[in-house]
């Protein structure tokens, strides 16, 4: 390892063995030893995985469910053992990884803070020096003489990320645990996660929010299948990543999955749904709670190139929303991941009212359909530009897909309405 490394991972696999049957299970207990048969088959969750991490660098890992995410953290953390490969590690490693990992259920907050310390190498000493920051951080004073197995898992979150931020680690490892906290505790954990990266703790952090990877992290890595799919700067590899999303989204949907205006609605609003296709975060203090589509056409998703189009989104507060620079953005995405068009009523100068939680506004934009033929994704998203990287409370990646027809060619990826001219001259 050279001296700004944290973190070195070379070649490091897991195998994990699968059973079809019980009763494999129990051949394998019983007669492998002495027939030497195999009755299992082995399953790489990570394969062949070299990286290395720096002093002070965020690492945001992605990919889809079961890709081996978990398993890279937890060996990292050094709770689970590869099946090859060798890691060095070098300082203090505190980890979020599972809820409630390292608490003993019995004792109450209090002495599993200490019970932390003693895990962590930090004397008794220190954790007391501690113990006021880590249970102000947490939030949960009145419940610190409570045992941990009373409490409700954003308490247990709470705890467990206040201790492991709390002790100057050299190496922080968080695996998704912060979904479980209300917003305001997720935000108060991005503003920790930020202060240590500034202090220079490295940072290695699962997600699902492909957000948090482009505003948080220095680098990002995509797992596939236990493989490394990519690695490299946040935006590119996130890109790609939704791209795949998408394609893989794109592939599945039939007709019929497609959500269309509903009938029973005249005015053409369509409320969206949770659907397992759909990729969709945010804080969640504002929802997205259905939106129309009208041209010409009506309220269809085939839109005629040329024509007036206006996107509408309702847009409902679950929180007491002042008035800030909060707003709402769509962007019109084609299949290759590229926005072609965006549009924001922060961009144009609207500011949202403020907004009380139940309230609703909507937000329509009116544009001149200028993409050329061929399907898109429509992208929407409620977001508060008070700080200069906007934060989302709400966005979809892929809330509808719209088909755009003409019945003249375009050639390019827009066509704008272009005045064009010739003038003869004269001899
Ligand atoms: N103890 C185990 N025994 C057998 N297979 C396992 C075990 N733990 C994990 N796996 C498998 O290894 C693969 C990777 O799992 P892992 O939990 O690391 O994925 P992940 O990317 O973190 O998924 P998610 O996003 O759903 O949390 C999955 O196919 C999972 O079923």
């Amino acid at each position: 390892m050279n001296a700004d490394e944290v973190l070195h991972l070379e070649n490091i696999s897991k195998a994990y063995r699968l059973y079809n049957r019980q009763i494999e299970r129990l051949k394998t207990l019983f007669l492998t030893p002495f027939t030497g048969k195999e009755y299992a088959r082995t399953f790489w969750a990570l394969r062949g995985i070299n990286l290395s991490v720096q002093r002070g660098e965020v690492l945001g890992v992605i990919g889809v469910n079961g890709s081996g995410k978990s398993t890279l953290l937890q060996i990292m953390a050094g709770t689970l053992a590869p099946t090859t490969g060798r890691l060095e590690r070098r300082g203090r490693l505190t980890a979020l990884l599972e809820l409630g990992a390292g608490f003993h259920p019995e004792f109450t907050g209090r002495e599993n803070v200490y019970l932390s310390g003693v895990t962590l190498g930090i004397s008794e000493q220190e954790m007391r020096r501690r113990f006021d920051e880590i249970v102000a951080f947490s939030g949960i004073e009145d419940f610190i003489d409570q045992p941990v197995k009373l409490y409700s898992s954003g308490m247990y979150v709470r705890l467990a990320f206040s201790i492991a931020t709390c002790v100057d680690p050299e190496i922080l490892i968080v695996d998704e645990a912060l979904a479980v906290g209300d917003a305001g505790f997720v935000m108060k954990c991005m503003n920790r996660m930020r202060d240590l990266h500034e202090q220079g703790t490295a940072i290695v952090l699962v997600t699902h929010d492909v957000q948090t990877v482009r505003t948080l992290c220095d680098r990002a890595m995509w797992l596939s299948h236990g493989e490394m799919r990519m690695l490299g700067s946040p935006m590119e590899v996130t890109s790609q990543y939704i791209q795949m999303l998408f394609e893989a989204q794109q592939q599945q949907a039939s007709p019929a999955s497609v959500p269309a205006p509903s009938e029973s609605d005249p005015q053409g609003w369509v409320v969206l749904k949770a659907r397992p296709d759909l990729v969709r975060w945010g804080n969640g203090r504002a929802r997205i709670e259905a939106y129309r589509v009208h041209s010409s056409t009506g309220f269809a998703s085939t839109l005629e190139y040329g024509d007036t189009v206006e996107i509408s989104l309702r847009v409902r507060a679950l929180a007491d929303l002042p008035q800030q620079a909060y707003g709402a953005g769509i962007n019109l995405r084609n299949l290759k991941g590229l926005d072609i068009i965006t549009a924001t009523t922060c961009d144009e100068g609207l500011a949202f009212p403020a907004l009380r939680a139940g309230q609703a506004v909507e937000v329509t934009f009116r544009f001149q359909n200028i993409l050329a033929p061929g399907d898109y994704a429509l992208v929407m998203n409620v977001e508060d530009r008070q700080d200069a990287v906007p934060a989302y409370e709400d966005y979809i990646e892929n809330a509808v897909f719209l088909k755009v027809v003409s019945n003249k060619p375009v050639l390019s990826v827009v066509l704008p309405h272009v005045e064009t001219r010739i003038d003869e001259l004269a001899r």
